[in-house]
Parts: C-alpha cells; sequence; structure tokens
C-alpha cells in the first residue's frame, strides 16, 4: 500500500539478519569487526546505483551509512556476548565472502525500497509511517536485531 515504510524496514530487517553470519565469520580470526575499505566499497556502489535508480544518492547512502552501523552493533554484541558465554559461540564459521552476496541483495532491496517510498519519506507522515513499519517488522525479531533495526531507521524521515 502506498504511505508505508515496508518496502525499507522489511529488506533493513534481513540486512539486519546477516550480522549474525559475519560476526560468526569474523569470530576468533582476529579480523576486526569494522572494514573500512569494504564499507567504502559498499557505499561508492550505493552512490552509483541509487544515480541509477533516480534515488537521491546522497539520501541512500546516508541510510546505508545507518544499516552499516547497525551490522557493526549487532556484530559487536555478538562478539561481547561470546565472549562471556563460550557454551554459546557459534559452531559453524561462515566464509564472509558466503555472506557479503546476501549483504549486497539486501542493500540492492532497501534502494529499491528507498525508490518505492519516496513520496511518504518527504512528506510529514514520514515518522508516523516509520513507527508503524517499524512496530509491525520489529514483532518477528530477535530483541538485539530490533536494537540493530531501530539503529538502521535513523535517518530515514
Ligand atoms: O562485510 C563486512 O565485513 C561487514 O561487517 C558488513 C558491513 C556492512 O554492513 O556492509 C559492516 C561493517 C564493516 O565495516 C563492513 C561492512
Amino acid at each position: 500500500a502506498s504511505g508505508t515504510l515496508d518496502p525499507v524496514l522489511d529488506p533493513a530487517a534481513d540486512r539486519i539478519a546477516t550480522a549474525d553470519l559475519v560476526a560468526a565469520a569474523k569470530w576468533g580470526t582476529g579480523k576486526p569487526i569494522e572494514d573500512p575499505a569494504r564499507e567504502r566499497q559498499v557505499l561508492d556502489r550505493v552512490s552509483r546505483r541509487a544515480a541509477e535508480l533516480g534515488v537521491d544518492p546522497d539520501v541512500a547512502v546516508r541510510v546505508l551509512r545507518d544499516q552499516i552501523e547497525a551490522s557493526k552493533l549487532v556484530q559487536r554484541a555478538w562478539h561481547g556476548h561470546w565472549a562471556a558465554h563460550p557454551d554459546q559461540r557459534p559452531e559453524r564459521r561462515p566464509d564472509l565472502g558466503e555472506v557479503r552476496p546476501e549483504i549486497d541483495r539486501a542493500t540492492e532491496a532497501i534502494l529499491l525500497g528507498l525508490r518505492a517510498t519516496a513520496e511518504v519519506r518527504t512528506g510529514p507522515s514520514c515518522p508516523s509511517a516509520l513507527a508503524a513499519a517499524y512496530h509491525r517488522t520489529a514483532e518477528d525479531l530477535i530483541p538485539l536485531h530490533r536494537l540493530g533495526l531501530a539503529r538502521a531507521s535513523t535517518s530515514l524521515c
């Protein structure tokens, strides 16, 4: 329906879910959570792709920066949790090279969502639409992912 921000929040939740896999991929490797070169690559691609889609590249980069911050928030939470609870550490360490294509698909879906929601995002009902979409999307998420989704939503309106 028009007037909804679900087309952004749904893929944002999918992107946040990949942070669990990235956290497990990096756990115990000594590889830092933050990878500035990869962030630049993601954001450069977002800027170009947004222009292609007719989405304001500055808006797209700002929103995707929030998605990256949300991912790091979730990854840091897992690393802290696993440090304190060895019995809950992941048994399998996924390959980062397999997770990143999944992240890229979620990023693309978020850009399409931004395009589909230009009207509501730039209008006066954006905050209430965001609250409604957040309420609906967060319902199915674990608390940590709800926190990530809130962080990921901060610049949408
Ligand atoms: O690809 C990674 O290594 C991630 O941790 C994911 C991600 C992202 O959200 O795109 C987040 C933090 C890193 O600094 C780089 C990229």
